[in-house]
């Protein structure tokens, strides 16, 4: 028989955040932002803040990705862009994870099909700035993440007009939240496009001021 004790523990899952999985509450909503994150930067933390502010979110997971299908460009080292992004973003809703180094993971479908899987009663939300909304068709499985987690997308300096007339948009038009920016409780597919004071800070901008490493 379980205590009561144990049942305390039982919501949260997995048991013991094993193999450095991050741990959940059952009927959490968490909010993931994919990223190369090389390096991280102030726009990562704003999207971040606001994704938690608007969409009724519990947490946000960044996944530091071993490397972004699409890029040909090997990123920097997994440690140091973790500890960057540490740096950039220290807020107890966020947790920084290179979860798809551990569980094998690069394509978006797969992490989330393990994710939902592990987590059990978990509701994940799949974030992204404007211009991944643009090409979003040309990554694996793009229709079944549509379908799998509700999406929300926040406006990025010059993806604005591209991003609403995107492939994937007009696809999915349909099932573009028409009130609000709220995910919570929402089923896939389900998306909206967040419009607000918008951050232009860019990884990219960084390197080529050689701020970080190449
Ligand atoms: N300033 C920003 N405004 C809105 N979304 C952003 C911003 N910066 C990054 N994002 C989003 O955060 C996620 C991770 O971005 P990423 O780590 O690739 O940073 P980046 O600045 O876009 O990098 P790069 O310049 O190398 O393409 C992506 O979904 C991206 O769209
Ligand atoms: O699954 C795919 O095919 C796919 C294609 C392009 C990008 N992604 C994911 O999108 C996220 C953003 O990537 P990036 O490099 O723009 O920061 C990151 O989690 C990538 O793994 C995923």
């Amino acid at each position: 028989m379980v205590s009561k004790m144990m049942q305390g523990a039982d919501d949260k899952i997995p048991a013991q955040g094993f193999g450095g999985k991050p741990i959940a509450t059952k009927g959490m909503v968490i909010g993931l932002l994919g990223g190369s994150f090389d390096p991280a930067h102030e726009g990562h933390a704003h999207i971040t803040r606001e994704a938690l502010k608007r969409m009724g979110l519990d947490r946000v997971w960044w996944l530091v990705t071993p490397g972004n299908p699409l890029k040909a460009r090997q990123p920097a080292p997994m440690p140091e862009r973790l500890a960057r992004a540490r740096a950039v973003m220290d807020d107890p809703r966020v947790v920084i994870t290179d979860l798809e180094a551990r569980l094998g993971t690069r394509a978006t479908a797969d992490t989330i099909k393990r994710l939902r899987a592990i987590y059990p009663g978990v509701h994940f939300v799949w974030l992204m700035g404007a211009d991944n909304l643009v090409q979003f068709h040309r990554w694996n499985r793009w229709r079944d993440i549509l379908r799998s987690v509700p999406i929300g997308v926040l406006a990025r300096p010059g993806s604005g007009v591209a991003a609403r007339t995107s492939v994937a948009a007009r696809a999915f038009r349909v099932n573009q939240v028409d009130r609000g920016e709220n995910l919570r409780g929402r089923k896939a597919p389900a998306w909206c496009f967040v419009n607000m004071p918008m951050n232009a800070a860019s990884s990219s901008a960084i390197r080529a001021r050689g701020e970080w490493k190449r």
